[in-house]
């Protein structure tokens, strides 16, 4: 598994593009009938991808739970949330199977002894998105469609950031341990994201930014907020931010993105935020 030690703030100002690039960026996490996992010391969160094509494809396939884990399997101290950002495909957790449409989001509890993921139709394999963060008790496993998200719309076009964030995995929506996640998406003629930016000292945070269009990129803005650097994205990367860090983009066109958090709280609107006049 690729494991990411934490970074700190003050060595962060001297890191080189390709220093940041190795450190906070996760790339090529779907491959053909694989699981793609990185583990992060930051709040010990795990990002994984997984597209099915041929086979249905277990959570643990190439992954040594013991090894990266102590556990005998991957969930038995652990939650998820799953997205599928790609074609229709099927979660099975334990006994009870899923079928998973195009932005739609599984919750999977601590304690399931079996996940699997499938694809209905090789030819458009489902590419499943996923934030592990570690848990103490089970709670409910539960599908939630984009019309079950709890819906903030945001922004304005005159700022360029008119958006939906949608929820999902949220204290309004269902419990969890300490995972939250849900997916933002930005309207046409809109690129920015979270600006202005903030900082949550008491939660990390991951991005993935999908449905980005052939030849564009995200500019993934990170750092203090007076110490900024960046990271050009493509589509279907991931980015880790430490609590220090903002979380804040700009497309060259409109994208989605799906944000997971974990740490001390599930409070969505604890953020420091920093007024945009003061950033460097
Ligand atoms: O578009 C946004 O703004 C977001 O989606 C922000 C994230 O939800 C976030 O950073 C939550 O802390
Ligand atoms: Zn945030």
């Amino acid at each position: 598994m690729d494991i990411r030690y934490s970074a700190n703030q003050r060595d962060f100002k001297r890191y080189t593009t390709e220093e940041i690039r190795q450190e906070f960026l996760i790339e090529n996490l779907y491959r053909e009938d694989e699981v793609v996992a990185v583990y992060s010391h930051v709040d010990r969160m795990v990002t994984l991808g997984c597209m099915p094509v041929n086979e249905t494809v277990s959570i643990d396939k190439g992954i040594d739970c013991w090894k990266n884990f102590g556990t005998h399997y991957f969930l038995e101290r652990r939650e998820i949330g799953v997205f599928n950002i790609g074609g229709p495909g099927e979660i099975t957790a334990d006994e009870t199977s899923y079928p998973m449409g195009f932005e739609d989001c599984l919750y999977v509890t601590m304690k399931t002894q079996k996940v699997t993921f499938k694809s209905n139709n090789p030819q458009k394999p489902a590419k499943f998105y996923m934030v592990s963060a570690p848990a103490h008790k089970p709670c409910k496993t539960t599908f939630i469609s984009i019309a079950d998200a709890n819906k903030r719309p945001v922004g304005s076009s005159e700022t360029s950031n008119k958006r939906v964030i949608n929820q999902f995995i949220h204290p309004d929506v269902l419990e969890t341990c300490q995972l939250s996640m849900g997916l933002t998406c930005l309207n046409s003629g809109s690129v920015w994201n979270t600006m202005p930016a903030h900082t949550h000292e008491r939660r990390m945070e991951v991005y993935t930014y999908f449905n980005i269009p052939k030849g564009n990129v995200v500019f993934h803005m990170m750092g203090e907020g007076k110490e900024t650097r960046h990271i050009v994205m493509q589509n279907e990367q991931a980015v880790i931010s430490p609590s220090w860090s903002i979380h804040a983009g700009c497309g060259t066109t409109n994208y989605h993105f799906i944000w997971a958090m974990g740490g001390e709280n599930k409070a969505f609107d604890d953020m420091d935020e920093i007024p945009i006049q003061e950033m460097r």
